[in-house]
């Protein structure tokens, strides 16, 4: 059969998504281009499409399949560059993917093996939990005592299970063993939202410790980068320009110890980026969720590590269970959500009374009233006060400090339950009960989030402003600084931003609030309804929440558990 007799091989799930079906047709193209076969350009189309949805190869493959595309020009097995990969197991992907999964895995094989565990004096670990009681804090425990002399250790649990706590006394353990002392400690998280937030409670938590630890503490409290976390960008020194890092084997991160937070968020290429600009023999700590929704980009690397080192009963991973959040019904309906437990989580909304609810939500009318009432409460305040001339900017900060106190969470972006027409509505209704004059955009109380890195601004992807209005009535938009103040820009000057009056759940991550409402797709079918995606945004509330959407998506979504395609777990072996 010549190419041109081939006619696409049926491509299910690539309705509905234009820009997948014409990133397919060039791959297609691109294969017939090069020699290959009908049957490898239909894997080629699949395997870059998959990428886009996060997967890093399909497969394994049916072995007649194997059979026909093996033998091509254009797919190897790994040994040499490639543009395609069938691997032993039968899985097929593109090179760079290939390539990555393979750095990573060895890189995360050899830090694991660099294992030279150090004791440490019970006193001092005491000293740390002082009259600890170890069903809450013994894994915490475990996991100062498991830092010492090893390259790799991963601690993973639900928010509010003093994984922060928990870093901070591992980083002052290794700093009076004099480890991170000589080399330094970096703290990064994927987004600048995150690293900030870390940033807050590293802080506050050593400030309690300052008063809390014995005198020979003192040294390592003052040597403790609290002021300081980046984003994972940032300390591999992204170049726009360049569109390359510049931190890498040659030009290694200076620091002995790496410290990323919310490292669920990483992708496979930002770890194998990670890795490569590791100094050696400097030790990496991943904190993450590993429950929670996968990397926007390709991969699931913090999953697949957390899996492959429990299963092992490694030493280099701790998980945290025990939630240190008081709020005792959310702790039981997300521990729920998280095992899928539909029983269990009917349970826990009716026993959680006005902490946690469902709202049947059904049609665009019943979101509609939704939406206006949500507005009301938001509204009830009033608008935000005008600042005053004396220290403006401490009361912004205390204005953008008090408003993570509800958010709306939405499974969707786009269309008529995704967050951009919620927002809208939202902004519309809450104009009006503040009497905002028609034509202007801004108004004090106006909420936005970056959408776009400036790095010449200072402003990231995630970064929440404040419209507030000074003496004179002009508004600026007010952002809390990296070093714990705040800072205005005139509103024309602000990069990309949208109201943030709803956001996605994939937005979310890594960020908190006392009040979550969370949007579902009334179509249980909807493609975006996953476990993970409701775990996240239920957990993104401190003391109460709610779920906007039918009973049988809320059953959708706790059903199906999102499993990205890859090896990379496969590869990672027994990390034992
Ligand atoms: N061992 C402990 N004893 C008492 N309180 C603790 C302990 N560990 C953590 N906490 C408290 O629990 C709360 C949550 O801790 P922390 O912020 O470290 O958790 P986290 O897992 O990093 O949370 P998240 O990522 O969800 O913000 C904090 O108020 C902290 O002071």
């Amino acid at each position: 059969m010549s190419h041109l007799d081939y006619r696409p091989l049926p491509l299910p799930e690539f309705d509905g998504r234009p820009a997948e079906r014409a990133l397919a047709r060039a791959i297609t193209r691109w294969v017939f281009a090069h020699g290959g076969s009908p049957r490898l350009a239909d894997l080629a189309a699949r395997a870059t499409v998959a990428e886009q949805r996060g997967d890093t190869a399909l497969g394994p493959l049916d072995a007649d399949v194997r059979a026909d595309v093996g033998g091509e020009a254009l797919v190897g097995d790994g040994r040499v560059r490639t543009p395609f990969v069938l691997d032993a197991n039968g899985r097929f992907y593109l090179w760079r993917n290939y390539r990555f999964e393979g750095e990573v895995a060895a890189a995360l094989q050899a830090l694991h093996a660099d294992a030279r565990p150090l004791a440490m004096a019970d006193d001092d670990l005491a000293a740390l939990f002082p009259g600890g009681d170890p069903a809450r804090d013994g894994a915490q425990r475990q996991a100062v005592r498991a830092v010492g002399g090893r390259r790799l250790l991963v601690l993973t649990g639900g928010p509010g299970t003093g994984k922060t706590t928990t870093v901070l006394r591992m980083l002052l353990r290794l700093l009076r063993d004099g480890i991170a002392a000589r080399d330094g400690i970096a703290i990064a998280a994927p987004t600048g939202k995150a690293a900030q937030r870390l940033v807050q409670s590293l802080r506050q938590e050593a400030a309690r410790l300052r008063e809390q630890l014995p005198a020979a503490w003192a040294g390592a409290l003052d040597a403790l980068p609290t002021d300081e976390a980046r984003t994972v960008h940032r300390l591999l020194g992204w170049s726009p320009a360049r569109q390359a890092y510049s931190r890498n084997a040659g030009h290694p991160i200076d620091a002995g110890v790496v410290v990323v937070d919310e490292a669920s968020m990483l992708d496979l290429a930002q770890l194998r980026a990670l890795l490569q600009a590791l100094r050696p023999g400097s030790c990496l700590l991943l904190v993450g969720d590993a429950d929670q929704l996968d990397s926007v980009g390709a991969g699931s690397v913090l999953m697949d590590l957390v899996a492959t080192l429990e299963a092992g009963a490694s030493p280099a991973l701790v998980r945290l269970r025990h939630s240190f959040r008081a709020v005792e019904p959310l702790v039981r309906l997300n521990e729920a959500v998280r095992a899928g437990d539909a029983v269990a989580v009917d349970a826990a909304l009716v026993a959680a009374g006005g902490t946690a609810r469902l709202h049947p939500l059904e049609d665009t009318s019943a979101l509609a009233r939704r939406l206006r009432s949500w507005a009301d409460a938001l509204a009830e305040a009033g608008p935000p006060a005008l600042l005053t001339d004396v220290d403006p900017a401490a009361a912004a900060l205390g204005a953008l400090q008090a408003l993570p106190t509800r958010q709306l969470l939405c499974a969707l972006r786009e269309g008529a339950f995704g967050a951009d027409v919620a927002a809208a509505a939202i902004e519309a209704r809450l104009r009006q009960q503040w009497n905002v004059p028609a034509g202007s955009d801004w108004f004090p109380g106006r909420v936005v989030m970056v959408t776009r890195n400036d790095y010449g601004a200072r402003l990231f992807n995630g970064d929440l402003g404040l419209c507030l209005a000074d003496a004179d009535g002009r508004l600026q938009v007010w952002f809390e600084a990296p070093d714990g103040g705040a800072r205005a820009f005139s509103p024309g000057a602000l990069p990309a931003h949208d109201p943030a009056w709803a956001i996605t759940i994939h937005k979310s991550q890594g960020s908190e609030y006392g009040h979550v409402a969370v949007l579902l797709p009334p179509d249980p079918e909807h493609r975006i309804l996953s476990r993970q995606l409701l775990y996240t945004g239920l957990s993104r509330a401190k003391r109460s929440v709610e779920v906007w959407g039918p009973q049988a998506s809320l059953d959708a979504a706790l059903a199906r558990v999102v499993r990205r395609a890859g090896g990379l777990r496969k590869r990672l072996g027994d990390l034992d």
